[in-house]
């Protein structure tokens, strides 16, 4: 039983009434029923038993085992269903339907669908270049037109907490005459932001910028896990492969696209002119001002900011969807790398050793957090991601 009162926040608590992301979660007594919960403080408040309790014409949708039914149902019904657990989290009664958080197991609160990354970034961009393709230009000649991404691996995107074994493959450095097979020796974070598209969009009918709120429903926090030595060696000339598809850890807790509207803010100034489609010069500001902090083994190693992203989230919306591109409940898109300019807001290892490492080790836990401002000085506070690195089978750790 709760020791405080669910309704009683510390100050400041980055997950109060501005917040309430959403999740899955189940109890011990009940291991194989998932529910939606949704994170209030240190608690998990069951949504479906509130709204059943409640008499909520959305009972069905809260009482699915993910959050996918919830998405589809759009925009409409994501802001009614948020109005309506923000008064069920602050209304007296219903203590019975808090859950203390380090009671419950969380799990990937939705079916990803596609899975795409993109590569937003103009500092990482630039650093990732230099240290990748010391002799050419950092920033390729498309790179400031359209948000380069790739297409991921839907099926291997695991919830914070799911252990991350140390990926192999082939490994091959320039000096070396043929590659090897192996361990990644080169093992590295990238600290990103994900969104998670609700309502779908048919084929042909691409996502214009002022539609992106119809169709995403919220973000969370993404760990793009990378083997440097495998991607070096395979990227070319097709992109990331097998050095990316093993593990993407994401956040358990997706944030409604609501709770960032105090922390919306311009993106910085574009070096040329945008296609229209891609042209947000008239818009409401399209960039998050949203504070990532990295931390490895429990210190801090950089504090990456994700305003200074180049691309936002509703361009690389309407440029996934301007090729005539359908979209699906469960389509997942992360940012790219998110690295500020300064040496300790980069987002990854490679760039925070300048490619000389060290990368991780065996036993290491890499977690993320992040928040931005909410309304009246509040917090907004993202859900963690975090994973420890377990040693490739038949290997022991150092
Ligand atoms: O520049 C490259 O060849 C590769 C860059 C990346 O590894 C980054 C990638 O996954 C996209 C990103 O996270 O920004
Ligand atoms: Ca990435
Ligand atoms: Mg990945």
């Amino acid at each position: 039983m709760p020791q405080q009162s669910p309704r009683e926040l510390p100050e400041g608590d980055p997950f109060g009434a501005d917040t309430l992301p959403y999740g899955v979660f189940t109890t011990p007594d009940a291991p194989e029923r998932r529910r939606i919960g949704v994170r209030y403080g240190a608690y998990v408040l069951d949504a479906a038993a509130a709204a059943a309790a409640h008499g909520s014409a959305h009972t069905a949708l809260l009482t699915a085992p993910t959050l996918n039914p919830l998405l589809a149902a759009g925009r409409p019904v994501w802001q009614a269903v948020r109005a309506e657990v923000r008064t069920w989290v602050t209304a007296d009664g219903g203590a019975e339907h808090f859950h203390p958080l380090e009671g419950v197991t969380l799990h990937l609160p939705f079916e990803v669908a596609d899975y795409v990354d993109f590569y937003a970034s103009e500092h990482h961009a630039t650093n990732v270049g230099r240290i990748f393709r010391p002799d050419s230009e950092p920033l390729t000649p498309n790179w400031k037109h359209l948000p380069i991404g790739y297409h991921g691996r839907a099926g291997t995107v695991v919830v914070s907490g799911t252990d991350v074994v140390r990926p192999q493959g082939q490994r091959k450095a320039p000096a070396d005459a043929r590659p090897s097979f192996g361990p990644s020796l080169r093992l590295d974070i990238e600290a990103e932001v994900g969104f998670v598209v609700g309502a779908p969009a048919p084929a042909n009918t691409p996502v214009a910028l002022a539609d992106f709120r119809e169709h995403v429903f919220g973000v969370c926090l993404v760990n793009d896990w990378s083997a440097r030595d495998v991607q070096a060696w395979e990227y070319v000339p097709l992109g990331p492969f097998l050095g990316k598809s093993f593990a993407t850890s994401v956040s358990a807790w997706i944030t409604p696209l609501d709770a960032f509207d105090a922390a919306r803010t311009a993106p910085p100034e574009r070096t040329f002119p945008l296609l229209p489609y891609l042209d947000d010069s008239g818009a409401e500001p399209g960039g998050i001002d949203l504070r990532i902090e990295v931390a490895i083994n429990g210190e801090t190693v950089s504090r990456p900011p994700f305003a200074s992203m180049y691309w936002t989230a509703a361009q690389q919306l309407a440029h996934m969807t301007v090729n005539g591109a359908s979209l699906r409940t469960g389509d997942f898109y992360a940012s790219g790398t998110v690295s500020g300019p300064d040496p300790d807001q980069r987002g990854c290892l490679l760039e925070l050793t300048e490619g000389k490492g060290p990368y991780l080790a065996d036993g290491d836990v890499v977690t993320l957090t992040a928040w931005a401002p909410g309304p009246a000085g509040a917090r907004i506070g993202l859900g963690e991601v975090t994973g420890r690195i377990v040693p490739a089978p038949g290997t022991a750790a150092p």
